[in-house]
């Protein structure tokens, strides 16, 4: 697959301000690649200077053999871009604010197609303020798709929308990249990230530490598992605690919790079985993407 962005030590600031310091990462056509990271990690800037409506102050930027800053007019013309929190006009009906961006291209999508495909197929003549949340988030993302792009990028996709809407969203982003879209996705949401992209970089103060695919990024960060359960009878926790994959077991009233890795649920279930203990209330939690999050992005702050 061919790459079609390519950020190489991309550093930007706002007057004192380092917003990024330095990020590389290179996208490949057909993927939806997540950048992911806290409040205020650049992740915004990053991708305001791929698709060229900033400028940054040192780096390489490539985006589809094109420079965004020497070719902006192609750069625009090719990638779409959802901002985040745009709002329209309260008056606009959405068949106006469709004709009004398919303007700017050389070669705009059926709009209306785009606005059935996004489920606002009856809603061509409503105006902007009578639409609900999820409502002007897809036309938002209508917009972004109008021009026909080979590149999207949609910042906060879903931030503000209820749990249906963001799913119903979420589809319709598979839809977009089936139909050969490559999508930057800017978000902190690890569900979300977690269900749309095939790989992260997750950005911290202004710098990329670690690029994977979500179940890399949870394997990279080596996070514990735990098992938590409550012992039908006595039991010498100390049996437990010897077992190499164990490293650390508390009590929490009647509950015990084990902390580990590697196989850890075999082995504190055959020394109980040995013990002719059954363990009651049996829970396993698995290391997520959250705990990954946290734990790289505190690996970079200690
Ligand atoms: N126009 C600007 N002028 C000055 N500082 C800015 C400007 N835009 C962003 N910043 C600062 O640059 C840093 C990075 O901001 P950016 O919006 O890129 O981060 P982000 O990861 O997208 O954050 P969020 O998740 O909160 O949207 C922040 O400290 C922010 O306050």
């Amino acid at each position: 697959m061919g790459i079609v962005v390519e950020v190489k030590n991309l550093h930007k600031r706002y007057g004192d301000r380092v917003a990024v310091d330095d990020v590389s990462f290179a996208v490949e056509a057909g993927e939806i690649f997540g950048v992911l990271g806290p409040n205020g990690a650049g992740k915004t800037t990053t991708v305001e200077c791929v698709s060229g409506l900033r400028t940054p102050d040192r780096g390489q930027l490539t985006v589809l053999g094109l420079d965004p800053r020497r070719d902006r007019r192609e750069v625009r013309e090719r990638v779409g871009v959802q901002l985040q929190q745009h709002r329209l006009p309260d008056r606009q009906t959405v068949a106006e604010a469709m004709q009004l961006y398919g303007s700017f291209y050389r070669e705009p999508a059926d709009g209306r197609r785009l606005l059935d495909m996004l489920g606002l197929a009856g809603k061509h003549d409503t105006q902007y303020r009578q639409l609900s949340g999820g409502q002007q988030q897809r036309l938002s993302v209508a917009l972004a798709l109008v021009g026909s792009p080979t590149v999207a990028v949609l910042d906060e996709l879903t931030t503000g929308l209820d749990p249906q809407a963001r799913r119903d969203t979420w589809d319709v982003i598979d839809e977009v990249r089936d139909s050969g879209v490559t999508i930057i996705l800017v978000t902190h949401f690890m569900d979300e990230a977690e269900r749309l992209c095939d790989r992260l970089a997750l950005i911290d103060a202004g710098r990329v530490v670690a690029l994977d695919t979500p179940a890399g990024l949870v394997a990279s960060a080596a996070a514990e598992q735990r098992v938590r359960f409550r012992p039908s009878t006595r039991l010498d926790e100390r049996l437990l605690a010897d077992l190499p994959e164990v490293t650390g077991v508390r009590r929490h009233g009647q509950q015990v919790l084990v902390t580990g890795t590697g196989n850890l649920l075999q082995a504190v279930t055959s020394v109980l079985a040995q013990q002719h203990v059954v363990a009651e209330d049996l829970r396993v939690e698995q290391a997520s993407l959250d705990d990954a999050f946290v734990t790289l992005t505190r690996r970079r702050r200690s």
